[in-house]
C-alpha cells in the first residue's frame, strides 16, 4: 500500500524548494496580487481516503478550470449536437490564439481553448433560466459545497481586460457562431472563471470524472460515455500548446486555469488537484506540473 501522505509531503518539499516559480498571470490584474509562493495539493481517492498538503484549504481563482465544469453541464444540456459548433482537436496554439479561428470559419478546435469556451458559455446562455445562478448551483452540487461563490472583482478585473476575448466573441458572432450577444455571453463567461475553490473543492468536483459520471455521493451527472468523451478532451487539450508535454510528464487528463489550479484523474482511481500561481510561458501552472509530473513517478499511477 503507498503510503500517499508521505508522497505529498516530499513532493511538497521538493517542489517548494525550487526558487524559479513562474510567473502571475498579470494580464488579469486581480491576479497579479497572489502570493507567488502559495503551493497545495489535494488528493482524493475512489475509495474514500483523502489527503492533502500545503495551502490545499485555500481559495484560488479556477479560470479555465471552469471550462470543464461549463463543457459537463452543455454535454447534459444539448449531449452530441454541442459538435456541431465546435470540433474536438487539439490546437496546439495558445489558450487566446485568434488565427485559426478564423481559418477554420469560426468553429473553435475544442471546448477548453478560450473561443470553444465562449460558444459553450453561448449555449448554456441558451439553455439556462438563470445562467450564472444555475451554472453556480450546478457547480455548488457536484462539489458538494454550497459555499462556492464567483469571486465578482476577478470578473470585472477580467471583464476591463479582456480585449483578447471580446475579439474572439466577436469573431464567432461574424461567423454565426454565437446565437446571443457578446457583451452577455462574456459576462457569463467571465464569472465562471472567477469561481473561487480551494484543492479539495476541486478534487470533489472532478471525482464524477473519475467514477463514471457518479459524484462523491454517488448521484449520475454524466454518463459512462460522456465522462469518457470529456477525459479525451482533457488529455488532448487541457493544457493548450503544452497538452503534449502534460501527457508525457504527466500522463493524466487533466485541466489548468491560469490561476495557477491544474485538476487531474486517473479514472477508477483517483482526482488531484495542485494549485501554485507562478506560470509557465504556456500558461500552466510551473510548479504543479512538476508536483503532478513527481506524483505519477512515484506511484507508477498513470493512464499509461
Ligand atoms: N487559461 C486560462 O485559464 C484562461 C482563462 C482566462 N479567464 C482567459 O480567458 O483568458
Amino acid at each position: 500500500m503507498l503510503d500517499y501522505q508521505a508522497i505529498l509531503e516530499e513532493i511538497y518539499e521538493s517542489v517548494t524548494n525550487v526558487e524559479n516559480k513562474g510567473e502571475v498571470a498579470a494580464y488579469i490584474p486581480e491576479l497579479a496580487n497572489v502570493p507567488k509562493d502559495k503551493f497545495g495539493i489535494n488528493l482524493q481517492l475512489i475509495t474514500g481516503e483523502n489527503y492533502s498538503v500545503g495551502d490545499s484549504a485555500e481559495k484560488l481563482s479556477i479560470q479555465s478550470i471552469s471550462k470543464v465544469l461549463s463543457l459537463t453541464k452543455a454535454f447534459q444540456l444539448v449531449g452530441n449536437k454541442l459538435w456541431d459548433r465546435m470540433d474536438v482537436e487539439p490546437s496546439g496554439n495558445p489558450f487566446n490564439h485568434l488565427s485559426l479561428l478564423e481559418l477554420e470559419n469560426g468553429i473553435p478546435r475544442n471546448p477548453l481553448i478560450n473561443s470553444g469556451a465562449i460558444v459553450v458559455a453561448d449555449i448554456l446562455l441558451t439553455h439556462l433560466k438563470n445562467p450564472k445562478e444555475d451554472f453556480l448551483n450546478f457547480v455548488r452540487e457536484i462539489s458538494h459545497d454550497h459555499t462556492i461563490c464567483f469571486n465578482n472583482k476577478v470578473a470585472e478585473s477580467e471583464r476591463l481586460t479582456g480585449y483578447n476575448n471580446y475579439a474572439a466573441a466577436n469573431l464567432l458572432k461574424s461567423y454565426g457562431n454565437l446565437y446571443n450577444n457578446v457583451e452577455d455571453v462574456l459576462d457569463f463567461y467571465f464569472h465562471q472563471c472567477s469561481i473561487a475553490m480551494d484543492c479539495k473543492q476541486l478534487t470533489n468536483a472532478f471525482f464524477v470524472y473519475a467514477n463514471k459520471g457518479k459524484c462523491l455521493k454517488n448521484r449520475q451527472h454524466l454518463t459512462a460515455s460522456q465522462v469518457k468523451r470529456i477525459n479525451a478532451i482533457m488529455l488532448t487539450c487541457g493544457f493548450y500548446d503544452e497538452a503534449g508535454e502534460f501527457a508525457f510528464e504527466v500522463g493524466l487528463p487533466g485541466k489548468s486555469g491560469v490561476g495557477g489550479g491544474i485538476v487531474a484523474l486517473l479514472p477508477q482511481c483517483f482526482t488531484i488537484a495542485t494549485w501554485a500561481p507562478g506560470l509557465n510561458p504556456q500558461g500552466n501552472s510551473y510548479l504543479g506540473m512538476q508536483a503532478l509530473e513527481q506524483f505519477t513517478t512515484k506511484t507508477q499511477l498513470s493512464i499509461f
